[in-house]
C-alpha cells in the first residue's frame, strides 16, 4: 500500500487551483493526470526578465522590463483585421504596443492614458519602429514586484500558455511535502547533493540558465533517485527468482540433436558458445535470467529454439514473446520449418486470435498439448494457463521493465521458478543494459553467420529521387527484393501514411504489379497477405512505413531504400539496414535524405556510411541523441524514465547498482529508517512492484 506520506503526489491534476476539467485534459496529453507528473515536467529554459533598458537602447528581440508613460490609443474600426495599437514612452523612445483581437475596454482600463506602467515581454524592431505584441506583464509601477525576474519554461501544449503552465506547476509544488531522505549520507555528501525537496524546488525555480541544465547537480541528484528505484526494483524481484525452486532441464536429448543435424547450415562459433553458457544456465537447477544481444541477422533465432526444444524434451512447456504481430507469425513460421520432422506442436497467439479457436488453442496449452507457443502480449493475458511453462523467450524491441517481467514469470508453475531468455538486436551499452535488465547476464552472438558481405551504404539526396527510382530497374531485373521505408512524421500517423500510399502508387506505376505496400492501419490479415507475398516473392517491391517493424527476414531482399533517413535515429537506421545483407547476395542501402539540418543528422548520416558494427554506432547513438530530436527511440528496448535521461545520468547507473546491491545486503527487508525511506522511494518513482516480495516492516 502506497505510503500515505505520498497521497498528495498521486492526487488528480484537477484537485489543483484553477485546473478545470478542460486543462486536466489538456495537460494529462503532455504531462500526466497526476500532481506526481507535474513534479518531473522540468523546465527546459528560462527567460530572464531583469533587463531593463532605456527604450532607445533596446535590441531587436530583446526580452526586457520597461518603465514607460502610456500615450494614445489607436483601436482599429470594427471588422478589420488591423491589430489594436497603444503608444508609450518613456524620455528615450517611442514604442508601440501591438494587440491582436484585443478588447478596447479592457486595454482602455489596464493602460489608461498619462499614467506609468512597467511592461515585460520580447521587444522587436519593426521597420525601424520600436514594438512588443503581447506584453507577458503590464502593472502598475508600485506592483513591479509581482513580474517574475526570472521565470521558467516549460514544454507546453496547445491550449496551455507558459503562464498558465507556470501556475499550474507552482501549485503542484505546493503541494508536495518533504519525504525522509533514503540517500546514503555518505554519498550525499560528496556528491554535494540538495535534499530531495529541495531539489525539485531548485528546478522549478530556475535562477541562471545552468540550472536547467540536464547534467546540473540538482537534476542529478533527482535521476539517481530514479535508478536508484529502478535498481532496487530489479534487484528484488531477481531474489524472488532465485528463491524459488528452479528446475534443471535436459539440454542434451533427441530433440536438439536433431535439430542441429538437419540444420542447412553450421552453427556459427558465436552461436555455439551461446548456447553452451545457455545451457549451463538451463542445466542448472536455478532459474535463468539472460539476455541474448546480437546485432541484426546474427541468428539468434536457432539459438532460441535450442533453448525452447530443452524445454520441451524435458517434457515442459516454451513461449516466445515477439513485440509484433508479423513478428510473432514470422518467428512462428520460422520455428514450424526448423521443427519440421521433430514431432512437436508449435502454435501462435495474437490479439486477432479470438473466439472459439482461441478457446481450443488454450485448452490445448492448459492440458499440455502445445509444446511451443509464440505469439504477442496476448501470451501473458490472464485466461491463458500454461500447462508447464519452463522458458519464457522474449523477443524485445519494446519496452521489458519490471512490469513486463513479472507478468511473465507470473506464469510460470506456482511456486517453481521459470527460465527467462531476452533477446535484442539493439546492442545497447553495457551500462544501460543495467538499467533494462539489472544483473542479467549477458550472452552475445558477435560473429555473423560466413559469407555475408558488406551492405553498401550510400547517402543521397531526395532531390535525385526520381534517378534513385530508374536505378532500381537493373536490380529489379537481376531477381531483387527491395524494401521501400517512408519515414515516420512526428505525430501524425495519417500523413505518414498519405506519404507511403503516395510512394506506393508512384512505384506501382513503374513497376506495376510488382509492389505492395504495409502500413501499422492495415488489418493483421492484409498485412500477413502483403509480406508473405515479398517473401515468397510474387512481390518485389515492398513499400512500409516503419510501423512495420523491423525484424522481418527476407534473405532474398538485398536492396533498402530509407526515405528522409535523416529523420531516424541511428538505432533504427541500423535495424531497418539490417533488414537486407542477410543472404550472400551483395545488398545495398540507400539513404535519402531531406534536409541535413543540423551536425547531428550529417554525423549520422556519416557513421551509417562509415560502419555495420552495431556496437559502434550504439555508442555513437548515445553520445549524438538530442533528447527529443529523434523520432522512435523508444523502439530501443529500454525502459521510460521520468526524471533521469541515458544521455545525460548514465554514469550514475553503475553507482545505483552497487549502492542496490548493498543495501538489500545489508537490510534486506528494507526495515531500517534507510529502508522505510527507500520504500517510499519505490512507490514515488512507481517501481514498487517488487516490494510485496519483502516481509512487512
Ligand atoms: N550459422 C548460420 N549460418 C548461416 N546462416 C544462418 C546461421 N544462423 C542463422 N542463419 C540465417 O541467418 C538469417 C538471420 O537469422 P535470424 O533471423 O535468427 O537473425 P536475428 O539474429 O534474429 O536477426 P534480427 O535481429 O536482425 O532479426 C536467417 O535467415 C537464418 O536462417
Amino acid at each position: 500500500m502506497r505510503p500515505e506520506i505520498l497521497y498528495p503526489f498521486f492526487a488528480e491534476t484537477v484537485s489543483l487551483p484553477g485546473v478545470g476539467g478542460r486543462i486536466a485534459q489538456l495537460l494529462e496529453k503532455v504531462v500526466g493526470r497526476r500532481v506526481l507528473d507535474l513534479c518531473w515536467h522540468f523546465p527546459v529554459d528560462i527567460i530572464d526578465r531583469r533587463n531593463s533598458p532605456k527604450l532607445g537602447d533596446i535590441r531587436h528581440e530583446q526580452m526586457v522590463t520597461v518603465e514607460v508613460e502610456i500615450g494614445s490609443h489607436d483601436a482599429p474600426p470594427p471588422r478589420t483585421k488591423r491589430p489594436y495599437r497603444v503608444w508609450c514612452h518613456d524620455d528615450t523612445a517611442q514604442m508601440q504596443l501591438v494587440f491582436f483581437h484585443a478588447k478596447g475596454d479592457y486595454l482602455l482600463r489596464q493602460l489608461p492614458e498619462g499614467e506609468k506602467r512597467v511592461i515585460s515581454g520580447k521587444a522587436e524592431i519593426f521597420n525601424g519602429q520600436l514594438q512588443m505584441t503581447h506584453p507577458d506583464y503590464m502593472v502598475a509601477p508600485n506592483k513591479r514586484d509581482e513580474i517574475p525576474a526570472i521565470e521558467p519554461v516549460y514544454p507546453l501544449t496547445a491550449g496551455i500558455s507558459g503562464r498558465v503552465m507556470g501556475r499550474i506547476v507552482r501549485a503542484a509544488l505546493e503541494r508536495t511535502v518533504e519525504l525522509p531522505e533514503w540517500l546514503d549520507p555518505a554519498l550525499k555528501k560528496r556528491e554535494g547533493w540538495p535534499d530531495w525537496r529541495a531539489a525539485l524546488m531548485a528546478l522549478h525555480h530556475p535562477e541562471a540558465p545552468g540550472d536547467v541544465d540536464p547534467s546540473c547537480k540538482t537534476r542529478r541528484r533527482l535521476a539517481y533517485d530514479e535508478f536508484l528505484a529502478n535498481q532496487l526494483a530489479l534487484a528484488l524481484i531477481r531474489r524472488q527468482e532465485k528463491r524459488k525452486k528452479g528446475r534443471a532441464l535436459k539440454t542434451e536429448g533427441p530433440l536438439v540433436e536433431k535439430l542441429i543435424e538437419k540444420l542447412p547450415y553450421r552453427l556459427t562459433n558465436s552461436q555455439q558458445e551461446c548456447i553452451a553458457e545457455i545451457n549451463t544456465d538451463l542445466a542448472s537447477p536455478h532459474s535463468m535470467m539472460r539476455l541474448l544481444q546480437g546485432d541484426v541477422g546474427s541468428g539468434k533465432t536457432v539459438v532460441a529454439m535450442v533453448a525452447m526444444l530443452a524445454a520441451v524434451q524435458s517434457g515442459a512447456q516454451a513461449a516466445l514473446l515477439a513485440p509484433t504481430e508479423i513478428l510473432a507469425r514470422q518467428h512462428y513460421d520460422s520455428l514450424t520449418e526448423m521443427s519440421e520432422g521433430l514431432d512437436i506442436r508449435i502454435e501462435v497467439l495474437t490479439g486477432r486470435d479470438k473466439g472459439k479457436a482461441r478457446e481450443r488453442l488454450l485448452a490445448d496449452l492448459a492440458a499440455g498439448e502445445i509444446d511451443i507457443l509464440v505469439g504477442t502480449h496476448a501470451l501473458f493475458q490472464k485466461d491463458v494457463v500454461y500447462h508447464d511453462l519452463a522458458l519464457a523467450v522474449i523477443d524485445e524491441q519494446h519496452r521489458f521493465g519490471v512490469e513486463q517481467r513479472l507478468a511473465v514469470a507470473a506464469k510460470g508453475t506456482s511456486g517453481q521458478g521459470m527460465d527467462m531468455l531476452a533477446m535484442t538486436a539493439t546492442p545497447i551499452p553495457r551500462t544501460l543494459t543495467l538499467t533494462a535488465y539489472g544483473d542479467m547476464d549477458v550472452s552475445r552472438l558477435t560473429e555473423k553467420p560466413p559469407g555475408r558481405l558488406p551492405v553498401d551504404t550510400r547517402t543521397i539526396s531526395l532531390n535525385r529521387l526520381d534517378e534513385v527510382v530508374r536505378s532500381l530497374q537493373r536490380p529489379l531485373e537481376g531477381g531483387a527484393r527491395i524494401y521501400w521505408i517512408c519515414p515516420l512524421v512526428e505525430e501524425s500517423e495519417k500523413s505518414d501514411l498519405a506519404a507511403a500510399e503516395e510512394r506506393f502508387r508512384q512505384l506501382d506505376q513503374i513497376f506495376p504489379g510488382r509492389v505492395g505496400l504495409v502500413h501499422g492501419k492495415m488489418k493483421g490479415p492484409e498485412k500477413d497477405k502483403v509480406m508473405a507475398a515479398f517473401a515468397g516473392g510474387a512481390l518485389d517491391v515492398l513499400v512500409a512505413t516503419t510501423v512495420i517493424e523491423v525484424g522481418v527476414n527476407v534473405p532474398e531482399a538485398t536492396v533498402m531504400v530509407i526515405e528522409h533517413a535523416e529523420r531516424f535515429g541511428l538505432a533504427q537506421l541500423h535495424q531497418l539496414r539490417g533488414r537486407v545483407g542477410r543472404g550472400s547476395g551483395q545488398s545495398v542501402c540507400l539513404l535519402l535524405y531531406g534536409h541535413l539540418g543540423s551536425e547531428n543528422a550529417r554525423a549520422r548520416m556519416k557513421i551509417m556510411r562509415e560502419t555495420e558494427d552495431g556496437f559502434r554506432i550504439a555508442e555513437e547513438d548515445l553520445r549524438l541523441r538530442g533528447a527529443g530530436e529523434l523520432l522512435g527511440t523508444r523502439q530501443s528496448g529500454m525502459p521510460d524514465f521520468k526524471v533521469a535521461s541515458l544521455e545525460f545520468h548514465s554514469d550514475l547507473i553503475p553507482m545505483a547498482r552497487d549502492d542496490a546491491k548493498l543495501i538489500l545486503q545489508t537490510d534486506r527487508e528494507l526495515k531500517t529508517d534507510r529502508g522505510q525511506a527507500l520504500r517510499v522511494l519505490l512507490y514515488l518513482m512507481e517501481q514498487d512492484e517488487g516490494i510485496r516480495y519483502l516481509r512487512s516492516g
